[in-house]
């Protein structure tokens, strides 16, 4: 299969899985919409050898850090920033390469662990559920690649 025969059909089954959830959460919100616009991108956040720390994680102290993923995370220089997704949905799929952070209600950061067979979902309404917070931090050694399909519903709704 070719890449843009692949990347069709990642977007097709990306797509089922956003329907899926959006419709569990239109039901749990008592409204009605669906998925109306989609974006698919492709982050590459190449390895940071700069010196200067831009947090202040601590990875040792980290508990869904594993040692794997702690490998080369050491300079702590931000890969992107700080933000919230502006869609409803986000699917997330990574490389082996950990950096997601993600921050609780609280202001608490947590890692993402990266798993690559697995995705990572975000679900975000507004006032109803609350958009989360995250950012990427860079690894010293090798390059993060993410993939993200970004869902939102129709704009009235
Ligand atoms: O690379 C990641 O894991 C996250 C990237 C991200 O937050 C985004 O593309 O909005
Ligand atoms: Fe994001």
């Amino acid at each position: 299969m070719n890449c843009s025969g692949a990347v069709n059909d990642y977007i097709e089954g990306a797509k089922g899985v956003a329907c899926e959830i959006l419709d569990l959460v239109v039901e749990g919100l008592e409204s009605e919409t669906s998925l109306h616009l989609a974006m698919l991108r492709i982050n590459y956040c190449p390895p940071s050898m700069n010196k200067i720390k831009q947090s202040t994680w601590d990875w040792d102290m980290d508990p869904c850090a594993t040692s794997s993923s702690k490998l080369g995370n050491t300079n702590n220089a931000i890969g992107f920033g700080e933000h919230s997704d502006p869609q409803i949905l986000t699917i997330m799929r990574s490389n082996d390469v950990a950096g997601l952070q993600a921050t609780t209600h609280h202001g608490i950061w947590f890692t993402v662990p990266p798993d690559p067979p697995h995705f990572f979902i975000m679900v975000f309404t507004n006032g109803r559920f609350r958009s989360m917070r995250h950012r990427v931090l860079t690894n010293t050694l090798k390059a993060r690649i993410s993939m993200m399909y970004f869902g939102a519903p129709q704009l009235n709704w």
